[in-house]
């Protein structure tokens, strides 16, 4: 277990005030959500439209199968790669102080059935509504990159998630109280280690316990002030590659606090297998090339799999 030094109480001193704020709702924001999405690759998103109450059951009944015996939860695992894990990270050795559930997004009535608890069709059930709720908030950040991008049509990237056969994933990460740290004040754990995400989009959201953080532009940490009621979107890899690294697919970790339990969930929007990935030619300027030799989501995510978590995946794709 690594542990790091934090100030007093497990809390960051103070929290990085350049996260831009992206009202889903105002006119006009589609500019500065691709400003976002070059500089940072991250942005919180307000006004989304997704009802607190559908996020506080999904929020509940996670915090509810994470309190069941652990003999009880390991009856949902182990994660290969869906299913409930703790603390091994993937298959290569990655550890975290965390344990979560990664879902596969598909119409398969099949799916799911891993969880194996008592309370499991609430849980299924709040699942599902939330999955509906948040791709579409995902497509509709993307229909508003087209947009700030003047990208035509308006669904180039949105599609990409929004299709039958998109490779789409939800995932609720549980980072429970350390023990180790109880009584030990300026101590973090690292929750999950740094990374980028592999996908095209992902839409984060968490209760209000602190831990989450990005990598700026010159390799510094800075953390997130957490907000129960915003979304989080980071750039993934792939809209990287799609922009031709106009956009940056943001590094980041989450460092536990030991003290208060963090739950977030993430929806991790990505193409469907057979996708090529290759920057879209409307957004090549003339003479302009691709930055990345050819390639499959499915291709990539051999390669993301057979990779640690901290690992530049893209290098071995770069031109
Ligand atoms: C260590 C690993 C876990 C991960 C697959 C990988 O080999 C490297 C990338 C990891 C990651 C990070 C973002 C998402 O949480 C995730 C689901 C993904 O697509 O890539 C995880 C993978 C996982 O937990 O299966
Ligand atoms: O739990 C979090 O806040 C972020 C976790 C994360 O980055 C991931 O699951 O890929
Ligand atoms: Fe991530």
């Amino acid at each position: 277990m690594v542990v790091l030094t934090k100030p007093a109480l497990g809390k960051p001193s103070s929290y990085f005030c350049g996260i831009p704020v992206i009202n889903l709702r105002e006119p006009g924001s589609a500019a500065p959500l691709v400003r976002a999405c070059e500089e940072l690759g991250f942005f919180k998103v307000t006004n989304h439209g997704i009802p607190m109450e559908l996020i506080s059951k999904l929020e509940a009944a996670a915090m509810e199968f994470f309190a069941l015996p652990q003999t009880d939860k390991d009856r949902s695992g182990p994660a290969n790669p869906f299913g409930y894990g703790s603390r091994c990270l993937g298959g290569n050795g990655d550890v975290g102080w965390v344990e979560y559930l990664l879902m596969e997004i598909t119409s398969d009535p099949a799916a799911l059935t891993f969880l194996a608890q008592s309370s499991a069709n609430s849980f299924r059930c709040a699942l599902k509504e939330y999955v509906l709720a948040v791709r579409k908030l995902a497509g509709e950040v993307l229909e508003m990159m087209a947009e700030g991008l003047k990208i035509e049509p308006r669904d180039a990237l949105s599609r990409l998630v929004m299709d039958e056969e998109s490779d789409s994933m939800l995932r609720v990460n549980h980072y429970p109280q350390c023990p180790m740290l109880q009584g030990l004040n300026n101590q973090a754990v690292t929750g999950f280690g740094e990374h980028t995400d592999p996908q095209i989009i992902s839409v984060l959201r968490s209760n209000n316990t602190s831990g989450l953080e990005i990598s700026l532009r010159d390799g510094s940490w800075v953390s997130v002030l957490p907000d129960r009621e915003s979304f989080f979107v980071n750039v993934g890899d792939s809209l990287q590659v799609l922009t031709n690294g106009r956009f940056r697919s943001v590094r980041h970790r989450v460092l536990a606090n030991g003290l208060q339990s963090r739950v977030s969930m993430i929806y991790f929007g990505g193409p469907p297998h057979g996708e090529r990935l290759a920057p879209l030619s409307l957004l090549l300027g003339e003479g302009e090339e691709s930055r990345y030799r050819e390639f499959t989501w499915c291709e990539y995510k051999t390669c993301v799999y057979s990779n640690m978590l901290a690992h530049n995946r893209l290098e071995h794709f770069q031109k």
